[in-house]
């Protein structure tokens, strides 16, 4: 199946990156650089702007202000959302149609999205309608189709928020997984635990402002901002 990548990631860089709508400013200028493989996850009450800042940084959305720019040639990337898009087909053919989509050979799709189902647990679903599936299937099967795109950088936007312990320590796995094979990551939660398990980085964002960007045990160590602080101690209610 796929054949993970070796070289070095591009860098990621956001130089002021601003987005307002209908005159509200839903995200102060911006700046951040992601490089190497690492895991970032983004943090921050409700309504702070960590999803949107993740779709600037994905390409879904155009700034209103600045730059969102890659290091070197863009890599192949893959977003995955907290209620998976999947279509009105079984788990196997939402599998075999993107690799059609991607142009993989007709005679090899079927032995590609077997072997992602099965690696994602998923292959005793293979027949069933994905839109029956459980919350927590879905969304592997969301990640066996992201596995399915080798992407460099993996988005996540909250992809455990609905899912039970057992669900999230499955998504949890498939995202190291995706590690372990060179991908970088980017994820937004609201779980400090998660946050704890997964990160080595963290971006703190509140009301639309990024206040840090810190490795993760600096940042539950040390916040610099009274925000992170408040936060951390569960003070700071969404
Ligand atoms: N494309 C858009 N157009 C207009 N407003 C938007 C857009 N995307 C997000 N917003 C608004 O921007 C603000 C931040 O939203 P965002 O979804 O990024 O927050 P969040 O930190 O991910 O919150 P949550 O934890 O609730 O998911 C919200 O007020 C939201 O309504």
């Amino acid at each position: 199946m796929n054949v993970h990548h070796t070289p070095p990631v591009a860098a990621l860089e956001l130089d002021s990156v601003g987005f307002i709508h209908r005159g509200h400013t839903l995200l102060k200028p911006t700046s951040l650089r992601l490089t190497g493989c690492q895991r970032t996850l983004i943090m921050g009450p409700n309504g702070a702007g960590k999803s949107l800042l993740m779709r600037l940084a994905h390409g879904l959305l155009t700034p209103t202000s600045g730059t969102v720019r890659w290091q070197g040639a863009p890599p192949a990337q893959a977003m995955v959302f907290q209620r998976p898009v999947l279509l009105r087909r079984s788990a196997l053919d939402n599998l075999t149609y993107v690799l059609a989509i991607h142009k993989t050979a007709r005679q090899r799709r079927k032995a590609q999205a077997m072997s992602a189902l099965e690696k994602f647990g998923l292959a005793h679903l293979a027949k069933r309608p994905a839109r029956v599936l459980s919350g927590g299937e879905q969304q592997r099967l969301a990640l066996a189709r992201a596995w399915l795109l080798n992407p460099q950088v993996l988005f996540l936007d909250e992809p455990t928020s609905a899912l039970d312990p057992a669900a999230i320590k499955a998504v949890e796995d498939a995202v190291l997984e995706f590690h372990h094979s060179g991908t970088r990551i980017v994820m937004t939660t609201h779980d400090l635990h998660q946050a704890r398990r997964l990160a080595n980085d963290v971006l703190f964002l509140h009301n639309g402002e990024l206040l840090e960007h810190t490795p993760v045990d600096e940042f539950f160590t040390t916040p610099s901002s009274p925000e992170a602080g408040a936060f951390i101690r569960g003070e700071l209610v969404w």
